[in-house]
């Protein structure tokens, strides 16, 4: 994956023409190639250092190459791209190594901590919050080493009887779930970032996936870790559930490269499903539509895949104002809001529940519009980076962030941070979708386009930080499944309190008293 786009620049296409005409109806288009040709910051390691660093893991697993290092350059967010295309490398590691195993991680922790330089551990580089710029000055460290787990690729371990899978951390989604369809079996989670995004990335973030109504969030899927500390070795799980003590598991699953690197996941699997079947559901407004899944997830009647786009982004996606959404739905009833309804499973049971969910939808006042809109959702499902990198090509900014908050709370978080992207950004579209259900509250999803002026960059940080503080002032949490990083972590007190993140510092200093993991990242 380049350091400035998302994804195969085999599979980018640029803006079709339709589409770059419409977007020119209400953005001004300007040509923003990003730069490619700025140099790489020189390493700051001595050559000793990464001599040692060689001795350790072979010539082959240490690279100082600056086409490697760009690469390994921060994550995916778009102010992380918008640095990488204005040629900013700043973030740059100083040195990749290529750990074989688990024992590799440990060699790396321990000259890591005897010679004072940051670990990043690293995955798909997906990261979206900032979990891959760690700041070694403010540890008081030499240098920056990204501790790249792309070559721990392995499905170690497979427990059939019990439904779990044993994977090293650097397997990203489609190779886990290639390895598990050998055995007939499935993890089931598909974040857009899939393609990229690795196990161990999944755990050290609490990812979800678009399929979390049926197979639920990543962390609830792992019921086992290994993970490498710079004080040694923990292991955990020896069973799905237990009573003793707090379950330590929760400590590392979201912990971000701080507490440790993740060297081995043991997850839940289950087997392939015979069936998939998505279909859309038009509601008369967003607020419908989400106590709609509301009632679905407090009745347990939740499908495999549910997601509601709000009103701006139902006309977006469809770019058909007058087939759904825009001014005056079908039946003249206002704008309407699109559901996607998945069902995954043995034919049995997708028929059972598509009966059960169908007769509650119907009798909600939901509109089914048949396997169109369903199928269209599953074709274009990781497509939308792709669209970003050609949008910022021509000028217009678009960034994502989410949210989540209990149900009796969503109309005010809604509101709340709608109003601050748009005041923050004039000229802005804001779109959002519920991305995720539960019983007790659901997932809010934003995406924003707009201008991007001379500096697009300058332009969002402020919307950023606006909706964040009105993520705070509403009681919500500021993320639902993108993690804390560095972005995140200026809000993370005011939601976990001073106690919490006293907590979180004594923990990293109990396992990283050095403070060599992923410095800056996650702990307030
Ligand atoms: C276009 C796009 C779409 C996305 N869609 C989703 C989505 O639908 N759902 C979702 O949940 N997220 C999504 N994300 C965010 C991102 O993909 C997730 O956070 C993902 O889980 C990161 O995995 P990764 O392997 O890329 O991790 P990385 O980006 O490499 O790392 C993420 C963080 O985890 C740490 N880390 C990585 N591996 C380990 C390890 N083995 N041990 C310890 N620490 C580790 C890193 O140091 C870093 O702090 C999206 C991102 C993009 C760019």
């Amino acid at each position: 994956m380049p350091a400035t786009r998302w994804g195969d620049p085999a599979h980018a296409t640029g803006l079709p023409d339709g589409v770059r005409d419409l977007v020119g109806l209400v953005f001004p288009i300007k040509d923003t190639p990003a730069r490619e040709d700025v140099a790489v910051p020189a390493s700051r390691l001595a050559d000793e250092l990464v001599a040692g660093l060689r001795e350790l893991l072979g010539e082959d697993n240490v690279v100082t190459d600056d086409g490697v290092r760009r690469l390994r350059t921060r994550g995916k967010s778009t102010p992380d791209l918008l640095r990488q295309r204005a040629g900013d490398l700043g973030d740059a590691p100083d040195v990749v190594v290529r750990p074989g195993g688990h024992d590799d991680v440990v060699a790396v922790l321990a000259w890591a901590q005897e010679n004072r330089v940051a670990v990043v551990p690293f995955g798909g580089g997906t990261a979206v919050t900032g979990g891959l710029v760690a700041d070694p000055d403010a540890a008081g460290l030499v240098g920056v080493v990204s501790l790249d787990l792309g070559r721990m690729r392995g499905l170690l371990a497979l427990d059939a009887v019990s439904s779990t899978a044993t994977f090293e951390p650097g397997l990203r989604g489609p190779e886990a779930e290639a390895l598990l369809a050998q055995h007939g079996l499935m993890l089931g989670h598909f974040p857009q970032s899939f393609e990229y995004a690795t196990i161990g990335g999944f755990a050290a973030t609490r990812s979800s996936g678009q399929s979390s109504a049926g197979y639920g969030r990543f962390d609830a899927m792992v019921v086992a870790l290994r993970v490498a500390t710079p004080v040694g070795e923990v292991r955990l799980g020896v069973s799905p559930a237990n009573a003793s003590g707090p379950d330590l598991r929760e400590l590392f699953l979201g912990s971000e490269g701080a507490f440790g690197v993740i060297t081995e996941v043991t997850v839940r699997v289950r087997p392939l499903p015979e069936v998939k079947e998505y279909e859309g559901w038009r509601w008369r407004s967003f607020a419908e539509g989400a106590d709609a899944m509301r009632q679905l997830a407090q009745a347990d009647l939740l499908p495999t895949v549910l997601r509601l786009s709000d009103e701006n982004e139902t006309a977006i996606n469809l770019a058909d104002p007058e087939a759904i959404g825009g001014e005056g739905g079908a039946d003249g009833e206002g704008p309407g809001c699109l559901m996607v309804v998945g069902y995954e499973g043995t034919p049995a049971a997708v028929a059972a529940k598509k009966a059960a969910v169908t007769a509650a939808l119907t009798a909600l006042g939901g509109a089914p519009q048949g396997s169109g809109p369903g199928a269209a959702w599953a074709h274009g499902r990781f497509d939308a980076p792709y669209l970003r990198d050609s949008l910022l090509d021509n000028g217009v900014l678009v960034e994502t962030l989410e949210t989540v908050a209990f149900w009796s709370n969503r109309e005010n978080l809604y509101t709340r941070v709608k109003t601050a992207l748009e005041q923050a950004l004039p000229g802005a579209m804001v779109l959002c979708h519920v991305s995720h259900v539960y019983a007790t509250g659901c997932s809010l999803y934003f995406t924003v386009a707009a201008p991007g002026g001379e500096d697009p960059l300058a332009a969002w940080l402020p919307a950023k930080a606006a909706a964040c503080e009105a993520i705070v002032a509403a009681g919500a949490s500021i993320t639902h499944h993108h993690a804390v990083g560095t972005d995140h972590k200026p809000y993370l007190t005011a939601e976990i309190g001073e106690v919490g993140a006293e907590v979180l510092r004594a923990v990293k200093k109990a396992v990283d008293p050095t403070g060599i993991l992923n410095p800056g990242v996650l702990i307030p």
